[in-house]
Order: C-alpha cells, then structure tokens, then sequence
C-alpha cells in the first residue's frame, strides 16, 4: 500500500455566499489515522470532506498542506485520493471485477496489473469468489465492500468515507462497520470518514472531531471525547447525556434545588468553573443515574432531588425511564431493571454522583 500522508488544514474556513458553513479552523491529522467527523445534519462534515477532496474551493487565505505539499489548488484528479459516497453508485451492468478495476482502466494501466490489483483489493474485503457476479446480484454489505475495493484500487494516498454505511440497515450495518474498521485499521491509510452516529464514530475512530454549526468543539480520542468533552455541547450530543440548568457559586454546585462541592465533580470539566460564578448547564449521562420510588408523602426535603415517572421503555439490556423534574425539564434514565414501583406517576428520588457530572458554564 502507499505511505499514508498527514492532512493539515491550516485557517481553513468556508463561506455560501452570506452563509458561513466553517468558522476558521486549524486541524492536522496525523499519518495513517483514521479521523471521524461527527456531528448533527448541517454541521459542516461533508462540505470539509469535499474541500479535502477538491471538489470545493474553501475560502481565500485557507490552506491544505498534504503530506507536506500545499494542495489547496490541486485539481481533485490529481489528489491520489479515494472517496466513498454515501449512495456509493457501483456501475449496475458491471461484474464485480470491472467496478473494482474501472479506475484503473481510465488511468490507462495495463491488464495484467488491473487484473493483479482487482485480485489484491477483492481479498482484502473478502469478495474473491463474487469476481465475475454482477454487482446487482450482490447483498447491500456485499455492494459497500465492492464501493470500498473500488476506492482503494487506485492505491489513494488518502481514503474519504461520507456516512459509507447510511445505505445499510441497522443490523447488518454493525456488521459491516466491524468489518471497516478491521480493514481500515490493517491497510494503515489515512482516513477521514463523516458519520453523524456516535456508535460508528467510537467504532471507526482513533480521533473523532466533533462538529457543530461549522465549529470544530474537539478533536480527540473517543475515550477523551467521552471522558472529557471539551464543550457542553459535546457533553450533550456523545452519550445522549442529560442536560439540567444549575447555578455555581464559591464553590458549590446547585442542581435541582440541592448542592454538591465543586471539588467532587469530574476531574478538569469543573476547571473551566474557576472564576466562573451564575448559570451553569449540568450533564450527566443517563446510565449514571439511579431513581428510588418514593412512598405517598415521603421525600419532600430539596436535596432528593424528586421526580416524577412519565415513561418506561423496555430496551432489551437496560429500561429506558423518562422522568420529569420539578423544573420541568424531562430526563432520561437507564435502569438495569425497574421494579414495580417504577410506574408512569410514580415519585422517586433521582440520585447521580458527582463524579459523573460535566458542568458547563451556562
Ligand atoms: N452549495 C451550497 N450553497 C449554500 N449552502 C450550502 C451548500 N452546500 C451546503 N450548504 C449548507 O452548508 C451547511 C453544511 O452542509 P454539509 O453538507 O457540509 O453538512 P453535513 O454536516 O454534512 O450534514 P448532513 O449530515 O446532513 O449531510 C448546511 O447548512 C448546508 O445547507
């Protein structure tokens, strides 16, 4: 395989006419690193994608240093850069063989080393004895292992991935990505892969970059990003965590009307609370949360934190409890299991540690 390249992108930012799709950034990925961008529909993901891949001109004063070489003005052609579309369009009168070898036919190659390289990239997905079907004849999986050879045949310095799972369905979809993620990792190339689902971005990801509104939040490991978002936002959208308003003063965090000592919350998240005083957004995921059903009457003190059971969901390994707080804010709790008390109507004392929760300026 090729030598995998580093990508930096230094001042990089984006502009539609008014609209600014990506605030100025700087951002290198590291050679033969597989980096995720994740984010909401609209963050930005694919338009950076596509100014990696030359298929959009970023704004004046920004740069694409590849693999050393300033790349900003290259033609995509010339790039040496594989890319997987979300619809990734396999030529439907083809057999698999051709689809694989197409890139290479266009580049002039001869038979023998298209031959060769189709053989090299059919292994390495594991598709040697679909060579000579038609793709149409092929399994959804199947197709988006053709797509992922096809992209690789033209032995790119750097492989893009656009949400390369999304025309999948749920099951074989987790399936598949292992699969990627095997391949991906083995093949040591350079990869940038948009995905807007946190499962797949902790799967495919040794860096996940977390994006909204054209704004990279962070840029780090999935366990960094999980352990210590560097935003609220992030805090919020990796982990499906809650989000309650508090105050912080002196040292003491309020949150649903009780307190806790700053100094026993997470490591680092309440160090950006140092000269902070007034409004903070709390998070805390909704497996770290545990509810103790209150009896009529009982529990009426502040500090247990009282909520009321809206909804119950059965999720085959945990229960899903919606419960709704005295402010009126509905929180999720995953339970291992929820006994009879646990009701739609019920009271219950809603209890978190504090080492799990992420407090935010607000
Ligand atoms: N050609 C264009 N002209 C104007 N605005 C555009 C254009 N292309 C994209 N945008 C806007 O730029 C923003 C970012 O789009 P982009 O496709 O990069 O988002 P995304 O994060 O990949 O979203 P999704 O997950 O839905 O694909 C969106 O608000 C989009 O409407």
């Amino acid at each position: 395989m090729t030598e995998s390249v580093s990508i930096e992108l230094k001042n990089m930012s984006k502009h539609y006419g008014s609209t600014r799709v990506l605030s100025p950034f700087n951002l290198t990925l590291e050679a033969g690193c597989r980096t995720v961008l994740l984010g909401p529909s609209g963050c930005g993901k694919t338009t950076l994608l596509r100014i990696i891949a030359g298929l959009e001109t970023p704004d004046e004063g920004s740069q694409l240093v590849v693999g050393g070489k300033d790349m900003t003005h290259v033609p995509a052609e010339k790039r040496r850069i594989g890319f997987m579309f979300q619809q990734y369009a396999l030529f439907p009168h083809m057999t698999v063989a051709e689809n694989v070898g197409y890139g290479l036919k266009v580049r002039g190659e001869s038979k023998a080393v298209i031959e060769k390289t189709v053989d090299e990239m059919l292994a390495l997905v594991n598709l040697e004895k679909f060579k000579r079907r038609n793709v149409l004849a092929l399994s959804g999986g199947q197709r988006q292992r053709v797509a992922l050879a096809r992209a690789l045949a033209i032995r790119p310095k750097i492989l893009l991935l656009d949400e390369p799972l999304s025309a999948l369905d749920a099951q074989i979809r987790h399936k598949v990505r292992e699969e990627l993620a095997v391949i991906l990792r083995e093949l040591g190339i350079t990869a940038v892969i948009v995905t807007h689902d946190q499962d797949e971005a902790m799967v495919l990801g040794d860096r996940i970059v977390v994006m909204e509104g054209g704004v990279i939040h962070q840029a780090a490991t999935p366990e960094e990003v999980w352990r210590r978002p560097a935003s609220g936002f992030v805090a919020g959208f990796v982990g499906g965590s809650n989000r309650v308003r508090g105050t912080y003063q002196s040292g003491m965090l309020s949150w649903l009307g009780a307190s806790t000592p700053a100094n026993a919350l997470a490591h680092g998240i309440a160090a950006g609370l140092a000269n902070h005083t007034g409004a903070v957004d709390v998070y805390f995921r909704p497996e770290v949360a545990s509810l103790e059903a209150l009896e009529e009457g009982e529990g009426v003190a502040l500090e247990d934190r009282i909520v009321k059971v809206k909804d119950l969901h059965f999720m085959g390994n945990f229960v899903r409890v919606t419960v709704e707080a005295a402010t009126g804010e509905l929180l999720k709790v995953n339970l291992a299991s929820a006994g009879e008390a646990i009701r739609p109507g019920a009271r219950a004392r809603l209890t978190v540690e504090s080492s799990h929760l992420m407090v935010f300026p607000g």
